[in-house]
């Protein structure tokens, strides 16, 4: 397999070029109780505790590898605060808290084993395990933040990286504003297949879609089979793709990757009409969009 991305993914991305349809799919299992989200609009996050910083829903299961099976568990479901009128208690006498101002999708895709899972439940839950469990369809946390005075709710979308499972995965890169293409740098392999995922990228996802490369598994820097160098390389041949070396293990830049995405994400929205959902905050959006940035050598 040829290091890097092929030509023709580098002809996709932000409406540089006509997504070209690339590659095919392998053959996956199809769970068909996971309900990808709508294209285009957020899938329904309002179901989760009400105040709470993050939350897991699971449309899926992380199985100890070689014992996989089709996930288990629901997405839940439950009352959203944006029901409530804001300062109002509700009949339990609670004030709810103040609904997000923005609502968005970001997904993680990468080979097995690279370590993306273990990125999100580091940023959501600032937890780490050593344990190898293979993510089965698709997983998702909740994770809301603030970043610039506005209240984010972030449902972060976490995929198989087994190929089997891409007829399931691609469904979800429709929805999502951001995507992390991760690879893991003590395994040079997954750095060539670099070139599968954005071709994945460029049949599935949105043309606006703000785009991070991350290098994971930093703290294994003796074993490192992909340089900075390299990464960097690649992400500077898609325009604005950012690049960052990471540790799930040892949290090494982790909140700095998913933050720097958000902040690309929100920075270029466009003046679209709000949905009733975002209109229950304030929402400030600039009259104009700021100049974008130069494209390239944009890292961590
Ligand atoms: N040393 C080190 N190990 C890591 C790091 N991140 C993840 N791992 C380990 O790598 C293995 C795979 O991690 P996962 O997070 O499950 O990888 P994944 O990409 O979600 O894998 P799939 O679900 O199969 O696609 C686990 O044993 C993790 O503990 C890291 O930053 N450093």
């Amino acid at each position: 397999m040829e290091s890097g991305g092929g030509a023709a993914a580098e002809k996709r991305f932000r409406g540089l070029g006509t997504p070209i349809p690339l590659g095919s799919q392998g053959p996956g299992s199809v769970n068909t109780r996971i309900p990808p989200p709508a294209s285009g609009t957020p899938a329904p996050m309002g179901s989760r505790t009400p105040g709470a910083l993050t939350a897991r829903g699971s449309l899926v299961a992380k199985t100890p590898l070689g014992s996989q099976g089709p996930g288990g568990g629901g997405g839940g479901g439950g009352a959203s605060p944006a029901g409530t009128p804001r300062g109002r208690r509700t009949p339990s006498g609670r004030v709810p808290p103040r609904p997000a101002d923005l609502k968005f999708q970001l997904i993680l895709i990468g080979n097995r084993g690279v370590g993306k899972t273990s990125l999100m439940e580091r940023f959501t839950d600032d937890a780490y395990s050593d344990a190898c469990k293979s993510t089965v369809g698709v997983d998702f946390k909740i994770k809301t933040i603030e970043l610039g005075g506005k209240k984010i709710r972030l449902q972060i979308w976490d995929t198989a990286g087994q190929e089997r499972f891409n007829s399931i995965t691609s469904a979800y890169y429709r929805g999502a504003r951001g995507i992390l293409l991760v690879y893991d740098l003590t395994r040079r392999d997954s750095f060539l297949d670099l070139h599968k995922w954005m071709s994945m990228v460029d049949k599935y996802a949105s043309e606006d879609v703000d785009l991070l490369l991350v290098g994971n598994k930093l703290d294994r820097e003796a074993e490192r089979e992909v340089t900075r160098e390299e990464g960097l390389k690649f992400a500077q041949r898609f325009s604005g793709m950012r690049f960052c070396e990471a540790s799930a293990r040892e949290n090494r830049n982790v909140e700095d990757i998913f933050l720097r995405l958000v902040e690309d994400i929100v920075r270029r929205m466009p003046m679209e009409p709000l949905s009733r959902d975002l209109m229950t905050g304030v929402l400030a959006l600039p009259s104009e969009p700021p100049a974008p940035e130069p494209p390239t050598r944009r890292c961590c």
